[in-house]
């Protein structure tokens, strides 16, 4: 999940005493050791697995649990069988690979239902501790992409999210910015997390609502997930490629599900009169020709951007226009100085050099009017088009399988004309108005 609040996990819980007890895992006798970071166990009777130890990380090995009387029943979601029912078990300390995680159960018979209920309330206090959600709101877009939206979160999102045991309410789009309308008025106390099933251009509504509520330096703070049933997902692609993950639907899910969070930068754009916010990336030129072009064959599903890149690649459009920018030590060569002061303070656009200051934030509808940056002492630099493409990148994969920006936070790639390659630009956080929570 994204999480603007979220910087670092805050300072490590202190050990809970590890409990002990002997118990029955699948039917076989063994000692089980529940500790606050994994529950391992040891079969004590006689058979071919006795001895063997085998454990369940509880952060990234269990999905969720239920306490039935004296039975401690895990939903498992591993990679390789731990639960000793099917193949061999895995040695301790050898992860699994990047086969995709299977679910399986297993079962804890305890000596009583106290026992059970102690060692249910320890589980849960460590899922607490991880901040993994409890109650969620789900916005479908049932339009997305190839139209799955309603059959991914049925097929592929309902039955991890039950048995994590999260409470959840799902509410479909029925129309464009309708996403939007819903962040603004939802009642955000009730949640823990919005997640949109659905491509990226739901997630950006989503922010831009959060950003006009009355509200919008709490609500900004509320966690966003996303499932990938869009077009481009890049994301999704993002978030599970720094998390070590393969882009899958159940590894998003599941990253969801433990709570991962990492901060996103929001990037303030305004256009004439309109404002708004991105977080993902601004094209101009090539890629939003294509983006908004080939719309006319979305049934193609991701497929509809490769040929429709094809189409425009043999037939490049060139576009006039300068860019100014404030590199990021070590890029203080790129570009041209520029002379005039450029004011990108509290409401206004970034003026254009030339001097027109027109303050644009319609305070009606735009409760955050943008960043306040001073940017007396910054050193602005311009480069000058034509350009084929100008792509403003806060996110390291504009798709699944599409990686523009390998460490990006904020990365500028500027295509200037087709021969001379795509000159890759550091800029500051200043340049892209935005503000890290
Ligand atoms: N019921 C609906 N009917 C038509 N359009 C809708 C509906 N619900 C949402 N939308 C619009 O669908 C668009 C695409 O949404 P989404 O980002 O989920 O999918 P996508 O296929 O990845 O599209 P894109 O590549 O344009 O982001 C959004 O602009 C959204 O406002």
């Amino acid at each position: 999940m994204a999480d603007p609040q979220a910087k670092a996990r805050g300072p490590p819980e202190p050990r809970a005493e590890a409990l002990v007890e002997p118990v029955r895992v699948n039917g076989s006798a063994a000692e089980a050791t529940l500790s606050s970071a994994e529950l391992a166990w040891r079969t004590t009777g006689a058979g071919r697995d006795s001895g063997g130890r085998r454990k369940l990380e509880l952060e990234s090995d269990v999905l969720g649990f239920q306490v039935e009387g004296r039975a401690l029943k895990l939903v498992t979601f591993t990679r390789g069988d731990v639960t000793g029912a099917g193949r061999p078990p895995s040695p301790v300390g050898c992860g699994g690979g990047a086969e995709d995680r299977k679910r399986g159960e297993v079962a804890v018979e305890m000596e009583s239902e106290e026992a059970a209920e102690r060692w249910g309330h320890a589980i849960r206090d460590r899922f607490a501790s991880l901040g993994r959600p409890k109650r969620l709101f789900f916005i479908v877009n049932p339009y997305g992409g190839k139209r799955g939206g309603r059959k991914i979160f049925q097929t592929e999102v309902l039955p991890l999210i039950e048995a994590a045991g999260i409470h959840y309410t799902m509410q479909e789009t029925n129309y464009r910015l309708h996403a939007q309308e819903i962040a603004g008025s939802l009642d955000l106390r009730k949640y823990d997390g919005i997640i949109c099933v659905s491509g990226d251009g739901i997630l950006v509504e989503v922010v831009n609502g959060l950003l006009q509520r009355d509200d919008w330096d709490k609500a900004i703070k509320v966690p966003l997930g996303i499932i990938p049933a869009g077009t481009g997902n890049g994301m999704v692609q993002g978030l599970l490629h720094s998390a070590g993950e393969p882009f899958s639907m159940s590894n998003a899910v599941f990253a969801i599900i433990r709570g991962h969070r990492r901060a996103l930068d929001v990037t303030s754009v305004v256009q004439g009169k309109t404002r708004f916010f991105s977080v993902m990336m601004l094209t101009w030129g090539l890629v939003a020709d294509i983006d908004i072009e080939s719309e006319k064959f979305r049934w193609m599903g991701s497929a509809r951007i490769d040929f429709y890149s094809l189409l425009r690649a043999v037939n490049l459009r060139r576009y006039n226009g300068r860019i100014l920018f404030v590199p990021a030590p070590g890029y203080e060569g790129f570009g041209d100085p520029v002379e005039q002061t450029i004011s990108c303070k509290s409401n206004g656009a970034a003026n254009a050099a030339e001097g027109d200051i027109t303050d644009v934030c319609n305070n009606e509808t735009c409760t955050y009017s943008g960043p306040s940056t001073d940017d007396a002492d910054l050193e602005w630099r311009s480069l000058k088009g034509p350009f084929v493409n100008v792509w403003i990148s806060n996110i390291a994969f504009a798709s699944e399988g599409v990686m523009i920006a390998p460490q990006a936070l904020c990365r500028w790639l500027l295509g200037r004309s087709y021969n001379q390659g795509l000159p890759m630009v550091c800029c500051s956080r200043t340049l892209a108005s935005d503000e890290g929570w």
